[in-house]
């Protein structure tokens, strides 16, 4: 079993007890479900620098990269670098992170908020809206074409974006369909945790060009993004890079000034 059959085996146990525990009743009377949503493809659309920074304490590839910060002051800090949009891990087993990130990142900063989830149950996109994202991610590796669009069509419903991410050219063919808003090319290897910017390369030209393209994963350099434009990448998804270190904000602000100097 690979580490993301692995994830999604958990992760349905997690969503059945969730829904036993908080019904959709309950999701549904948060107040953050009358939110007017920001949008992360527009953001991207309208941006220099492309950058998504992520809040990311630990990974299956990495164990631990830093669990000594306040979410809230990463999302902050983040803003304030001015990173078109920050994504939220909350699975806890695999990564540390929680619902709990998600609404106190949200009560922190008005920029998007990308739920970082192993999504297989639209109650879970509920939970997305109702603790306060502006996007979720589907991931094409784990799910059907029926239900990348039951998924997406649900997500927009609640005027989330959606970012579908990819790994291979089959997945890329199962998924597009017009409920999508931006494409992730995921440029690690999930059986060997390797990470190649030739994934992005190589994916880029099956993507249509109405997506927004967005390379995750292993990205760690100006050169990287540099590198990754001229294949029609808007979209960079940058989590150990930055949370490795001491103040991720201030590293991403460096980063962004850097980038578009
Ligand atoms: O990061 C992992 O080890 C991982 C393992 C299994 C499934 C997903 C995983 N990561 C999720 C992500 O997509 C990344 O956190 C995101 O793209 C940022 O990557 P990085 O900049 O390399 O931290």
């Amino acid at each position: 079993m690979n580490i993301l059959d692995k994830i999604v085996a958990d992760k349905r146990k997690e969503v059945d007890l969730k829904k036993s525990l908080i019904p959709v009743s309950q999701l549904e009377q948060s107040v953050l479900m009358d939110r007017e949503t920001a949008s992360l493809a527009q953001a991207l659309k309208n941006s220099g620098s492309g950058i998504i920074a992520e809040h990311k304490r630990r990974s299956p590839s990495k164990s631990i990269i830093n669990q000594d910060l306040n979410v809230q002051d990463v999302a902050m800090g983040y803003e304030k670098a001015g990173v078109c949009g920050m994504s939220v891990l909350t699975d806890g087993k695999y990564f540390g992170g929680s619902l709990d990130d998600l609404v106190l990142a949200r009560a922190a900063v008005h920029m998007p908020l990308l739920r970082k989830e192993f999504i297989i149950d639209e109650y879970q996109i509920l939970e997305a809206k109702a603790y306060g994202a502006d996007v979720i991610l589907l991931i094409a590796a784990v799910l059907s074409r029926a239900e990348i669009k039951s998924l997406s069509e649900a997500a927009k419903k609640l005027n989330l974006d959606v970012l579908l991410e990819v790994h291979n050219e089959e997945e890329i063919h199962k998924s597009i369909m017009p409920s999508l808003d931006m494409l992730g090319v995921n440029n690690r290897n999930l059986k060997t945790f390797e990470v190649s910017l030739e994934t992005s390369k190589n994916l880029s030209k099956l993507i249509p060009d109405e997506f927004i393209k967005v390379s995750e994963s292993g990205i760690s350099s100006i050169d990287a993004i540099t590198d990754l434009k001229p294949y029609g990448y808007q979209g960079f998804l940058i989590g150990e890079n930055f949370m490795k270190t001491d103040n991720p904000g201030q590293y991403a602000t460096e980063f962004i000034k850097t980038l578009e100097s």
